[in-house]
């Protein structure tokens, strides 16, 4: 494995791996910082370009910062701020569910971020636990724009079919629609379920029960959000536009008494749109 990518950054240590690569902590030599660098190992060029422009767009605390792509032997790197902490799937994965008052907070920080993300165009498409860094700071930061949607570089809708994580994604991801603002609102309903139960809302085991559950069931019984569950529900409404929005969303955070939201159910995905 080289150690010296670009010329510039010296490899450290693995921070963490996915499935479009890995991510490493490296030492920016010319600038004598800390920085991540996340090689793109499937995609290519294009690829990364795409995440790294879509991450790249929107400025927020709650976003990781791009601060540059490189090459190295052909290769595409995203040179990102360094980000201290674990993510809340590792945090999930190794505490168990999280006290509703830091959910609560949690909501609130992605809800901000979000809203940062939707100003600038962009559809996040990934939010989920494995995509949320809790900071040693206390910051709240989404990282993994690899699947975002970004009309100001995008020609048109993804041509990906289903792409996300079927145990967060919303139903009408499921169904192929054109990527909107309110399917990163049901994936925060999802996270936010998770962080305060355990578990994902609709992760049935296996690949086709997931996505049936997604589109076809309740999430699975509620026992630990106590107040947190009117607004987990607002959020998981399977139509987009009874879903709530952030607006709502924050305020029924602040003031956890709203009105429990009854999810309507929503068609199954066609089977040409399943892949393994
Ligand atoms: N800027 C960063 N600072 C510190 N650690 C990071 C940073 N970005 C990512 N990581 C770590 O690297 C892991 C993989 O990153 P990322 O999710 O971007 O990769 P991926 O290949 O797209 O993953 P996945 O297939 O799970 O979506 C993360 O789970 C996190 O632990």
């Amino acid at each position: 494995m080289r150690t010296l990518v670009a010329g510039r950054y010296r490899l450290r240590s693995l921070l963490g791996r996915g499935g479009m690569g890995s991510v490493w902590l490296a030492e920016d030599e010319l600038l004598g910082r800390l920085v991540a660098l996340k090689h793109v190992e499937r995609g290519g060029q294009a690829r990364a370009l795409a995440e790294a422009r879509a991450a790249a767009s929107v400025e927020h605390p709650g976003v990781v910062r791009v601060l540059d792509l490189v090459r190295d032997g052909g290769e595409p790197w995203i040179v990102l701020e360094a980000l201290t902490g674990r993510t809340l799937a590792d945090v999930l994965a190794t505490d168990g569910p999280l006290p509703v008052a830091e959910v609560r907070r949690i909501g609130l920080r992605l809800l901000d971020a979000l809203e940062a993300v939707h100003r600038a165009g962009v559809v996040h498409r990934d939010l989920k636990p494995g995509n949320v860094q809790l900071t040693h700071d206390g910051r709240v930061v989404l990282i993994d724009f690899g699947i975002a949607y970004c009309p100001a570089y995008d020609e048109g809708p993804p041509d990906d079919g289903f792409a996300g994580s079927p145990a967060y994604v919303s139903p009408e991801q499921l169904h192929g629609a054109r990527p909107e603002p309110a399917s990163d609102l049901f994936t925060l309903g999802a996270t936010l379920y998770a962080a305060v139960e355990g578990r994902s809302p609709f992760d049935r085991g296996d690949l086709f029960a997931t996505m049936l559950a997604v589109t076809e069931a309740d999430p699975a019984p509620f026992r630990l959000a106590g107040p947190l569950r009117p607004v987990i529900e607002g959020l998981l409404t399977a139509c987009p536009d009874r879903r709530f929005s952030v607006a709502q969303a924050r305020e029924a955070l602040v003031t956890p008494t709203v009105t429990s939201v009854k999810r309507p159910m929503s068609p199954a995905p066609p089977a040409s749109m399943i892949k393994a």
